[in-house]
Parts: structure tokens; sequence; C-alpha cells
């Protein structure tokens, strides 16, 4: 199996390197076409509604998941992403492998999402199978669905026992106006700076196309395990890095909002982002996969791609 994967990303990593005319793409590395079936999206969730069920408030659990994007509409502002940016990004709360960190997420429940209750372990190892399933050649993708949600270890206590509005949920840009696409955007309305001249413009603080790497994100696990990839030296490909910075970034992938601020790397890369959210999403189920028995195969991948200890 390893040999095998081996090889195929070999043979991706020299496409990267061709140019766009020896590729014949127009610039960019569009998603493969699958080997196997397309990924059979189930309609409901564990509960029988359907996913990303925001609306219908009845039960106890999506009643506390609007309690949660109240408070994180209302706390995530330009200033606190700033000075979170800035505390995490030093990267001195511990030494560890991947690995280790996936089993941390043994003791993570994320509240903000209304189709999952299970341990996030679960949700990684879904994820990363279901992927790996339809796009047996891609293994980066596969390792990127792995540790795409790692950074919600920032609620654990030895990393600051963050509240959940600041780890997870869908994240939007601060900085400029909060647009209708996010989930529950009225609570918004509290949020100082909606009242902010130099944030409540389309491009606020930015200007049109000028990447989303200079856009701040509320903050999140996203952002965080973005800057733990990059600073530790990954050598994923950029756009698995672009899918762990983006992928609750939903008012753009799933609304198509924000997209002036977009530059041309950030299109490419979006084409990956839309491959991987529909396993991000749908993959979500009661059935657990078995965690020592996924063991071997992600730890080939992580030694593949990541320095043996990071720093988090
Ligand atoms: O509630 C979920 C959860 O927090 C996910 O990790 C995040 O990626 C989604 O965007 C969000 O809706
Ligand atoms: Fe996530
Ligand atoms: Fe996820």
């Amino acid at each position: 199996m390893t040999v095998l994967v081996e090889h195929y990303v070999t043979d991706s990593r020299i496409e990267e390197k061709k140019t766009k005319e020896e590729r014949g793409d127009g610039g960019f590395m569009v998603p493969k076409s699958k080997e196997t079936d397309e990924f059979d999206a189930p309609d409901i969730n564990f509960l029988g509604h359907s996913f990303r069920d925001y609306e219908n408030g009845e039960s106890e659990r999506q009643q506390g998941v609007e309690e949660f994007y109240r408070m994180q509409h209302i706390h995530q502002t330009y200033d606190f992403v700033k000075d979170m940016r800035k505390e995490y990004g030093k990267l001195n709360k511990m030494e560890m492998s991947i690995w280790e960190c996936c089993e941390l997420l043994n003791n993570v429940v994320d509240e903000s999402d209304p189709d999952l209750d299970e341990p996030q372990i679960q949700h990684l190892l879904q994820t990363a199978e279901a992927i790996r399933k339809d796009y047996p050649n891609e293994d980066w993708l596969h390792l990127t669905a792995l540790i795409h949600d790692l950074g919600k270890v920032l609620l654990l206590p030895e990393f600051g026992g963050l509240p959940q509005w600041a780890v997870v949920g869908d994240t939007f840009p601060v900085g400029c106006t909060f647009d209708p696409a996010s989930i529950h955007h009225k609570y918004f309305k509290e949020n100082p700076d909606n009242n902010t001249p130099k944030y409540n413009t389309k491009n606020g603080v930015y200007s049109e196309g000028c990447g989303l790497d200079n856009v701040l994100m509320s903050w999140g696990h996203d952002d965080y395990m973005y800057l733990v990839a990059k600073q530790n030296g990954t050598t994923l490909p950029h756009a698995g890095l672009f899918i762990i910075r983006y992928h609750s970034f939903y008012p753009l992938h799933k609304a198509g909002t924000y997209t002036h601020l977009m530059n041309d790397e950030d299109r490419e890369d979006l084409k990956w982002l839309h491959v991987f959210n529909k396993y991000d999403l749908y993959s979500k189920s009661k059935v657990h996969v078995d965690v020592e028995q996924m063991k071997p195969y992600y730890i080939s991948l992580i030694n593949k791609y990541f320095p043996a200890k990071l720093k988090w």
C-alpha cells in the first residue's frame, strides 16, 4: 500500500512542477477525475435533519448551536483576531507529533456542529477515509483531511481552554463588512466592528483582489492549524494549506461571497476546497472508524509530510 501511494504522489508532484503549457490546464492543477464512483452524499444527518440546518431550532442541540453563533458573532472582532494570531503564532504551548494531536481530539466535542456529536478523532478519520476511497492517488488530500480540524485542541486546558466561539464554527473575514451569507447573521449587530467605519465597508481595511492570505479570518481551529502546519515546515501542497485555512469559510465556498478579495491562486485552490468540503460535511456519521487499524497508513503520510515533532 505505502509503495503504491509513494508512486502516485511522486507523479502528482512532477505534474505540479510542469509549466502550464506542459500540463495544458491553464496554469493550475485541476482536481483529477475519480477512479471510483462519486461519493454518495446522504440526505439526512444522524438526527434525521438535513445537513447544516440552522433554521429549525426545535432541538436542544440546535438551540445550543444558535447560542454558539450569537457569542461568536459578538466577540470576533478585528482586534481580537490580531491578538490571537500574535499569541498563538508563537507556537509555545506544546511539542508533539501530528498523531499525538489526533489522539487528543478524542476528548473534544464541537458544540457548533448540528450534524455530529461524536469525538472529533472520529470525524477526522471518517473524512479522510471517505476522500481516500474516491481519490486514492492524492495522498496529500487524505492527510489534509486527517489534520484539517486538529486546531480544535485550542479548546483543551493545555492550550488555554479557549471558549467554543473562539475555536469552532463557520468563519468569516474581519476588518470588512459581515456578509449576510454567514449563518445567524443578525447577531453581528452587536459586534463593535459593525459600527466602526473603517471596518464596515465592502473592502474595509483590504483592497479588491488582495488575496486571502492578506485577509484576517475570524479566529479558530482553521487559522491556528494553518499556522502550525506552515511554521513547522510541512511539505503539503499549497492547496492542502488552503483547505485547512478556509474549510469553515462557508460564506465563500458555499455562498460565493467575498470573492472580490481573492486572487488567481485562491481561485485555483478553491477548486480543491470544493472537492474537500463534500467529504468533510457528508461523511459525518455514527459509524465509527477503527482508529488502531487506520493508524499505520496515516502515520506513513505524517512521516512523509511533517517533522516527527511539531511546535504547537
Ligand atoms: O460546526 C462546524 C465545525 O466547527 C467544523 O469544524 C467547521 O469546519 C464548520 O465550518 C462548522 O460549521
Ligand atoms: Fe473544521
Ligand atoms: Fe471537519
